[in-house]
């Protein structure tokens, strides 16, 4: 029998340092999340960044933490049940990091007599830090608690013309009546290394653009491309001016080159420029969280308005959207049709 096994990040267990510290450290100390040797990773992770980090994002999670849990988790549950309302088989979610782990969500599917997953990952677009440690991270637990399950992937849909439409159509809905000169496309940033590493051919990825009009399998992986992507896809279809929007890479950890431009600078830069109404969208997460609650709705609006900003709107996830919903039942329910990930 067919199941539905959905995947997000996770989120620690309560906004303090004692919860936060160990998510932190299996998040951080994921060989695709900080690629460095095992050794660099421990000195790094537990040495430097865990020595102060938890505190200081236990503090951020707090001003975002709601009554029933962590906004990521508590999205990700209305979501997934509102999917399985409309679908005619078992659902369960799992996170990649923390207590809600994937196995103990196969372990769900399989007491329900599913021997047949369909995994979903819940990233519109590539990364290894993202969308493969979910894929890689559920073939593992397989191999070793059910080997006898069949897993299928649904792939990053960032160009999925039905993922388009619900994203713009939210977007616009979100901007009526708000007079704005600029629209910011704001996805999580990752190291620049990153999207080399994940470049099949090894030298396709510019990582400035100049690569992304000329076909190539590099594509599939390229997350920087992607992202791109949504936002031409998304400009065309709401018929945005091109001056009007732009993309920029947000949350970063020091030292590395991260993908530019940096949303932060952003922030600083439009209000001189005469940008003074801005409004912010998150596509690379489903599902809000600390980065667009906290980074992007508090942070991101103090920023701006202190360099000199006006009126400023983050425009939410689309969280557990109706629209969303049907479109993800909509895959599900014809899944036979629906693309899925080469293995
Ligand atoms: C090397 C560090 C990181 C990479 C690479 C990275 C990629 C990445 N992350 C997401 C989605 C989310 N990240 C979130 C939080 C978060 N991310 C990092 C680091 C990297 N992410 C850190 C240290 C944190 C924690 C924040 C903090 O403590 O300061 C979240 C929010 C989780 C929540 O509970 O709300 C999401 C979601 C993607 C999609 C991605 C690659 C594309
Ligand atoms: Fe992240
Ligand atoms: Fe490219």
């Amino acid at each position: 029998m067919k199941g539905v096994l959905m995947v997000n990040l996770g989120s620690p267990e309560s906004p303090t340092a004692k919860d936060v510290k160990p998510y932190l450290d299996e998040f951080l100390m994921d060989e695709r999340v900080i690629d460095v040797p095992n050794i660099l990773r421990n000195i790094i992770v537990r040495g430097i960044i865990l020595q102060t980090r938890p505190k200081k994002s236990a503090e951020a999670y707090a001003k975002i933490w709601w009554d029933e849990g962590s906004p990521l988790v508590v999205i990700s549950e209305r979501f997934a049940k509102k999917v399985s309302t409309q679908i005619q088989m078992p659902v369960a979610l799992g996170m990649r990091y923390g207590k809600m782990s994937i196995k103990k969500a196969m372990q769900e599917l399989k007491d329900k007599g599913v021997d047949d997953v369909i995994l979903v990952p819940l990233y519109p677009h590539y990364a290894m830090s993202s969308f493969e440690t979910v894929v890689v991270k559920t073939m593992e637990v397989k191999d070793e608690f059910f080997p006898e399950m069949k897993i299928t992937t649904l792939p990053a849909f960032y160009k999925n013309e039905d993922y388009i439409k619900v994203l713009s159509e939210s977007i616009a809905k979100h901007l009526e009546g708000f007079e704005y000169d600029h629209i910011l496309f704001s996805y999580h940033g990752i190291p620049e290394r990153h999207i080399r590493k994940s470049d099949p051919t090894k030298f396709h990825c510019k990582i400035d653009g100049s690569c992304c009009q000329t076909n190539s399998v590099a594509h599939n992986t390229c997350y920087r491309h992607q992202c791109y992507d949504t936002t031409e896809r998304v400009k065309k279809y709401l018929g945005l001016p091109e001056d009007k929007v732009s993309v920029s890479f947000q949350s970063r950890l020091p030292n590395d080159p991260w993908l530019k431009p940096y949303t932060d600078f952003e922030f600083e830069r439009f209000p001189k420029e005469g940008k003074k109404r801005l409004a912010v969208i998150t596509p690379a997460f489903v599902s809000d969280c600390l980065e667009t609650l906290e980074e992007i709705a508090m942070e991101g609006k103090e920023q701006f308005q202190e360099a000199g900003g006006d009126t400023y709107k983050h425009i939410p996830c689309l969280n557990d959207d109706d629209s969303w919903v049907s479109v993800m039942a909509e895959w599900l329910n014809n899944w036979e049709k629906t693309e899925k990930l080469p293995v």
